[in-house]
């Protein structure tokens, strides 16, 4: 029959028919076992344990209750042997994380009425598996972390890391300080509810640019790491991640590490190994010539866990990618995988599929972490997938564990989640240049029929379906939106919701309006057309109301296949109605089209985010190297006067190599003369006779190094 476990085990065997639940269990081996597992399960049976019943054997390789099924058990780290059958069952780990997986295990496979009659073997085949909370922009809070624990818990993934960039003191200025009372409590609950759930509560410090090297700043990262023990931390991690200068010396960085290895973490009985992210901590970045890598790879202690995000900061990982890293640090290397992370695309939720990296990789890795967004309860779609591949990658699957995920989270709306999720899971244009499939079933029915449509032809059903997937998306929005089973997650994902309805609804009427339009039924094309066009204002609206944060703000759904599709049909059927009509009906200014052009190479892909009147380039995080001779220019669809323009170079230095000019015709330009205010930032405003044309140009000598932290231009 049909087992489904989650991870999927890596082997079952049923041994029978389904046997009737018996009524009571008989506990052998509490005392011996793994007290977390015996918690667990007496727990879960509740009532149903006594001192009669059908014996249930628990406990570890080497305790007597399970002694008889000793050579049964894998001896693999967190491996598992589990046994139901009519004379008794046996949980039995190879290790004590092995008897707590065993007995997660077993609480799937329950069911009030009948057991399935089975033996399982499984283990995993990461190591080290998880999440490290570790991306840019509003931590998790306290009740979000709990409940990623318990759902880590539930899923056998072993790892968090606790890492976020904006807590002053994992990273600059307050590391060497340990963390106040109230704070200090909260790690430490976090510590005990991960214990509980049998995770590794990892804490990082981030010495990040102000570190010094001298045994005083040596000292001060053992004393708060001694802080962070007395709270119950027993796993550590230092990143050097986004570093520069004199915190980026491999020799240094090693030297560090070595003693805070030899002196902290070796000499303590029970702290896991150090784990370490190093300045140049993917391929795209690695510089053979600086010998960071290779300074790595021979002087560190070979017990401590080197992290790497892939061939690029954000990318799949591969077989061959973790086998080059290995060969450079000499250890397999500790994956930090930048997905579902979203703080480069913070308009977007990332709902989508977990893809993409390789089944055979298992050899190469000690560990396997997931960077999430912001959103945690959303993230929880990604993670489960993770726990599914990382416990066994031979046999997950893409499709099968993300339909598993939706049914674990949201079980009552699974149908509606599936439908939102499916469109919200591309990225859009990033400055990664990562992105991620979405839409993928209507997407060819969409094509075929825009392409019919266009030529004079299309298929009624194609139509229909497309009516039917509005539908759906509408309906899914208000059922979630009025969803009780998980309101953390609802309420994160509120704003896309509303964005996701006004998309269901403007699909609806724009196939309306092209059916109007083909029936020459003017008064019901003007009325959808109108109503098409305010549900595109109450879209914009949304869009400047939630989610406004300085990098992406807004909310975006189904921009990869939905949205284009809507505002391609209304397009069409607008520009038909007018000409029969001899009407000029204005078509939806979705976006103020408006074109970016440069010649330098890092701003060559850089999105913009557009409004009714202004446009913003999306921030970068990297230092831009501007060349000399190096422009930036935007063209407009229209000539418009520019009340203002801001520049944040981030540049403490001279500016004066910076020039602005407008123009009207590409050809002849004009100087805007730009002021500099307190906070560094280049003003300045145009207007005198409309233009089309902006650009910003280093009319210098030499390169320049700047931030760009904030470029907008403003219309009217
Ligand atoms: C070992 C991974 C370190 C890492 O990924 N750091 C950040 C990270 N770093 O990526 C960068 O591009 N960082 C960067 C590059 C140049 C200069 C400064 C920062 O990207 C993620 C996605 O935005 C963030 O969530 C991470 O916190
Ligand atoms: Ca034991």
């Amino acid at each position: 029959q049909d087992i489904q476990v989650q991870p999927t085990p890596r082997q079952i065997t049923v041994k029978g028919e389904n046997m009737a639940t018996p009524v009571t269990f008989r506990l052998e081996g509490e005392r011996e076992a793994n007290p977390r597992a015996v918690k667990l399960l007496k727990t879960f049976l509740g009532d149903r344990l006594s001192s009669k019943g059908l014996p249930l054997y628990l406990g570890e390789k080497g305790d007597r209750a399970v002694q008889s099924r000793k050579r049964q058990i894998p001896e693999q780290p967190e491996g598992y042997y589990l046994e139901i059958n009519p004379k008794g069952i046996t949980l039995a780990g190879n290790d004590e994380r092995g008897t707590y997986y065993a007995v997660r295990t077993f609480m799937q496979l329950f069911r009030d009425n009948h057991l399935p009659q089975v033996e399982i073997r499984d283990y995993p085949d990461v190591r080290f598996r998880g999440v490290v909370e570790g991306f840019y922009g509003t931590p998790w809070s306290h009740e979000a972390r709990l409940r990623q624990l318990r759902f880590y818990g539930e899923n056998k993934l072993n790892t968090y890391i606790y890492g976020p960039k904006d807590d002053p003191y994992h990273s600059s200025p307050n590391w060497r300080k340990p963390y106040p009372a109230k704070d200090a409590a909260r790690i430490a609950e976090l510590v005990k509810v991960a214990n509980e759930n049998e995770v590794d509560f990892v804490w990082a410090i981030h010495p990040g640019l102000d570190i010094r090297w001298e045994t005083s700043d040596r000292d001060s990262l053992m004393a708060k790491f001694e802080h962070m023990y007395d709270l119950g931390v027993r796993s550590f991690a230092v990143f050097f991640d986004d570093i520069s200068g004199e915190g980026a010396k491999a020799d240094r960085q090693v030297e560090l590490l070595n003693y805070v290895d030899d002196h902290f973490v070796r000499v303590k009985p029970d702290v896991t190994p150090l784990i370490v992210c190093p300045t140049e901590y993917n391929k795209d970045w690695a510089r053979p010539e600086s010998g960071y890598l290779a300074t790595i790879g021979t002087k560190l202690n070979p017990s401590v866990e080197v992290m790497w995000t892939g061939d690029r900061v954000i990318s799949e990982i591969t077989r061959e990618g973790v086998e080059w890293i290995r060969e450079q640090i000499k250890r397999p290397s500790y994956i930090w995988w930048n997905f579902p992370v979203s703080d480069y695309v913070r308009d977007h939720v990332l709902l989508g599929e977990v893809y993409g990296n390789g089944k055979d990789i298992a050899g190469s890795i000690s560990g396997f972490v997931a960077n999430p967004m912001e959103w945690a309860e959303a993230s929880k779609l990604a993670i489960y997938c993770v726990a599914d591949y990382t416990w066994n990658m031979q046999s997950y699957d893409r499709s099968r564990s993300w339909h598993r995920a939706i049914r674990a989270i949201m079980p009552e709306n699974a149908e509606a989640f599936t439908v939102f999720a499916r469109h919200n899971s591309d990225l859009g244009e990033n400055v990664h240049r990562f992105r991620r499939e979405e839409s993928v079933e209507i997407l060819p029915v969409a094509e075929r029929f825009m392409k019919g449509y266009q030529e004079g032809r299309y298929d009624e059903r194609d139509f229909l379906a497309l009516q039917e997937e509005f539908e759906r998306v509408a309906e899914a929005a208000d059922l979630l939106l009025v969803d009780n089973e998980n309101e953390a997650l609802i309420e994160e994902i509120t704003p896309w919701l509303h964005q996701f309805k006004i998309l269901g609804d403007a699909g609806r009427e724009a196939l309306v309006m092209l059916k109007a339009e083909e029936r020459g039924d003017r008064e019901l094309f003007l009325r959808k057309y109108n109503h098409v066009k305010a549900l595109r204002k109450r879209s914009y609206e949304l869009e400047r109301q939630f989610n406004q944060n300085p990098y992406q703000p807004g909310v975006k759904t189904g921009t990869t296949v939905l949205q284009p599709l809507v505002l391609g049909i209304f397009t069409e059927a607008t520009e038909r109605f007018n000409r029969k009509n001899g009407m000029d009906l204005p078509l939806l200014a979705d976006y103020l089209p408006c074109k970016l052009t440069t010649n330098v190479p890092q701003l060559e892909h850089l999105p913009l985010q557009v409004y009714p009147n202004r446009v913003h380039l999306t921030p970068l995080l990297e230092v831009v190297k501007w060349p000399a001779g190096g422009y930036l220019q935007l063209e407009l669809d229209d000539l418009y006067r520019i009340p203002g323009t801001r520049m944040n170079f981030d540049v403490k230095g001279d500016l004066s190599w910076g020039v602005m000019e407008v123009s009207v015709d590409g050809e002849n330009w004009q100087v805007v003369t730009l002021t500099r205010d307190a906070r560094g930032r280049l003003n300045g405003k145009w207007e005198d006779t409309p233009v089309k044309f902006v650009r910003f140009t280093n009319s210098g000598k030499d390169e320049q190094q700047v931030y760009l932290r904030e470029f907008y231009v403003v219309f009217s």
